[in-house]
């Protein structure tokens, strides 16, 4: 989409992101595709994220792993050497003659991590289908992260941060979202297992993504920083609206860009207001949102912006598609996480051959 041309669509107004002038409202959110290799991005992921790039448009890559915790899963990306560093250079480079504005999401995937690799620092995963022989593996019990452990990880998070910066991206997000990721597990109350000021009060268990936002901030800057959560769905905390309203506050402090909140898919319920309130930064909303619930919010100011996951893999001209009203190609859940670089990847038709 250029400039919108339909500001009748609360979704394709601008919007000032810090010092990116976004052209609307619509962002393509992380989604994990399993198309790299050796945890390194390949040419395919180039043509799939400039395919979904607009001018002025919000783009967040994919999970990109912050260090080689995730290297027995191949097809996941990282960003904490060299080699991938220059293989994300293509990649961004075609998102940006778009127009468009990029976000590298950086992760440590916690206790999804490969056993042999994530237990030198954290827990054991569950089954992680993506690895190459395709096994669903046990699920050993999580080992607690030795303390003195920390200061490698938020350094891993700052070296990555860097890295996305040398590699072109505009700005990093940092996924502290659920699903057994390293950071989410720090601040739930309903995982156990750490120690000494790393546990129990919600300031303790926010402590290390804090540390995290702190050290990349000081690497990168603030204002090239987005942060995701999603205290609301999956395991939650005994009482998610403290932390996130905590996490809010600490976050406003620290001057972050953006922050980026998961609602569960299932009802768009208004979870937010307490972050809304406490935040000074931009917020995106996620979760279930289709064209009509995302107007509605930009509408009534409930967010400012709206990612639009499985709706945007599958409709990689989606903006467009919402500025004139367009119907949407439905997504094929079955090769979401396929290593394909066609397939459910960049063959999904744009408006002009559907129609
Ligand atoms: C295939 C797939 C992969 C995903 N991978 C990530 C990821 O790497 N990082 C992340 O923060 N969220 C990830 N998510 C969550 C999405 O970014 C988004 O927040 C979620 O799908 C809700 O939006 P939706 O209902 O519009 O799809 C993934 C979701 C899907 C469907």
């Amino acid at each position: 989409m250029e400039a919108n041309s339909n500001s009748a669509v609360p979704l394709c107004t601008p919007y000032k992101l810090g010092r990116f002038k976004l052209t609307h409202r619509i962002v393509f959110p992380a989604l994990t595709r399993n198309r790299s290799q050796n945890n390194t991005p390949q040419s395919h992921l180039t043509e799939y994220y400039s395919q979904r790039a607009t001018n002025g448009g919000l783009i967040i890559s994919e999970a990109a792993a912050a260090s080689d915790i995730s290297k027995e899963c191949p097809n996941l990306p990282g960003i904490w050497n060299e080699e991938q560093v220059e293989a994300w250079k293509p990649v961004v480079n075609g998102v940006h003659e778009k127009g468009g504005v990029f976000f590298c999401q950086i992760w440590h995937s916690g206790r999804l991590s490969v056993p042999t690799v994530s237990a030198l620092f954290f827990s054991i995963g569950i089954g992680w289908s993506t690895r190459p022989d395709d096994k669903v593996y046990a699920k050993p019990t999580p080992l607690p992260l030795e303390s003195d452990k920390i200061p490698c990880i938020v350094n891993d998070f700052r070296i990555a941060a860097r890295n996305a910066i040398k590699a072109g991206f505009d700005g990093i997000e940092i996924n502290a979202s659920s699903g057994g990721y390293l950071i989410d597990e720090f601040m739930n109350d309903q995982v156990h297992g750490w120690t000494d000021e790393y546990d129990e009060s919600i300031k303790d268990r926010c402590r290390l993504a804090l540390e995290i936002v702190e050290a990349v901030a000081n690497e990168i800057g603030a204002d090239k920083i987005g942060i995701k959560l999603s205290p609301f769905d999956g395991k939650k905390d005994s009482n998610s609206e403290a932390l996130a309203t905590y996490m809010a506050n600490e976050l406003s402090k620290l001057g972050v860009l953006y922050l980026h909140v998961m609602e569960p898919r299932e009802t768009v319920n208004r979870s937010l207001l307490p972050i809304r309130k406490a935040f000074k930064g931009t917020l995106i909303a996620s979760g279930g949102y289709g064209k009509s619930d995302g107007e509605k919010a930009i509408d009534e100011n409930y967010a400012d912006l709206i990612s639009f996951g499985r709706m945007f893999l599958a409709n990689p001209d989606l903006p467009k598609r919402f500025e004139v009203n367009a119907p949407l190609n439905k997504y094929n859940r079955s090769t979401f996480y396929t290593n394909d670089p066609i397939i459910g990847y960049t063959d999904y038709p744009f408006l002009e051959v559907a129609s």
